[in-house]
């Protein structure tokens, strides 16, 4: 398994060109492709449907896709995005009224199984669900949108996190979401995560591989 893992949010990326700018980010050496669903009720913003994942696997994209739902309710989306080519679908808790169903859901539905907690959103939860779960997606700003600063508190609760992790011996991807660059991803790395979402970092790049190779670099220094 890869000791770190980049994944790029397409939600910064080129939307009429959307296919190209994926593949785009790939061959720049992203590991996951990010993808930001929002339903303009859980979070204030409005953007892809399972028919734009379905039109990424149509394109020829082949890496894994890994949907974050910000969306209320979840469960006829997870089916309708494992069906459209996800891989992961990581859920918020507060968005469902039956969290372990929707987890058992999403696995039933052949995909890994992702929880995400917003910024001020307790980790009591993953008392109940950590031994469910392939990955625990901490929010680092509020959902809704992207080119927002990292909220620096989250540092604690990724540490809170890892400890968790580690405390249940089980292999659980810790991913990271909101405000990454590459002059804080050594940070987020010290404190436990190890799978990076940026958007804006990247796509606000001429040069995708650039920035993908400095945040490498900069994960490099990270033990
Ligand atoms: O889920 C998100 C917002 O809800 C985005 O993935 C996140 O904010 C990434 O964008 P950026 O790297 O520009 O902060």
């Amino acid at each position: 398994m890869k000791k770190f893992l980049i994944a790029p949010s397409i939600l910064s990326a080129d939307f009429a060109r959307l296919g190209e700018d994926t593949q785009k980010v790939l061959d720049a050496g992203a590991d996951v492709v990010h993808f930001d669903v929002m339903d303009n009720h859980y979070v204030p913003n409005l953007t892809m449907g399972p028919m734009f994942c379905k039109g990424l696997r149509d394109y020829g994209i082949t890496a894994p896709i890994d949907v974050h739902l910000m969306v209320s309710p979840v469960d006829e989306l997870v089916t309708a995005f494992a069906k459209a080519g996800a891989n992961n679908i990581s859920i918020h808790p507060d968005a469902t009224t039956h969290l372990d169903r929707s987890i058992q859901l999403i696995k039933d539905q052949g995909c890994t199984a992702g929880i995400v907690l917003n910024p001020a959103v307790s980790l009591d939860c993953l008392d109940y669900i950590i031994d469910k779960v392939d990955l625990i997606l901490i929010m680092s700003v509020n959902p809704g949108f992207g080119g927002q600063a990292f909220i620096p508190y989250i540092l604690k609760k990724i540490a809170q996190t890892r400890k968790m992790i580690n405390d249940s011996g089980r292999q659980i991807r810790l991913e990271v979401d909101g405000g990454v660059k590459i002059d804080n991803i050594a940070e987020i790395a010290k404190a436990g995560a190890d799978m990076f979402v940026a958007g804006s970092a990247i796509f606000g790049h001429p040069d995708y591989k650039t920035v993908i190779d400095a945040m490498r670099q900069q994960l490099a220094t990270v033990a």
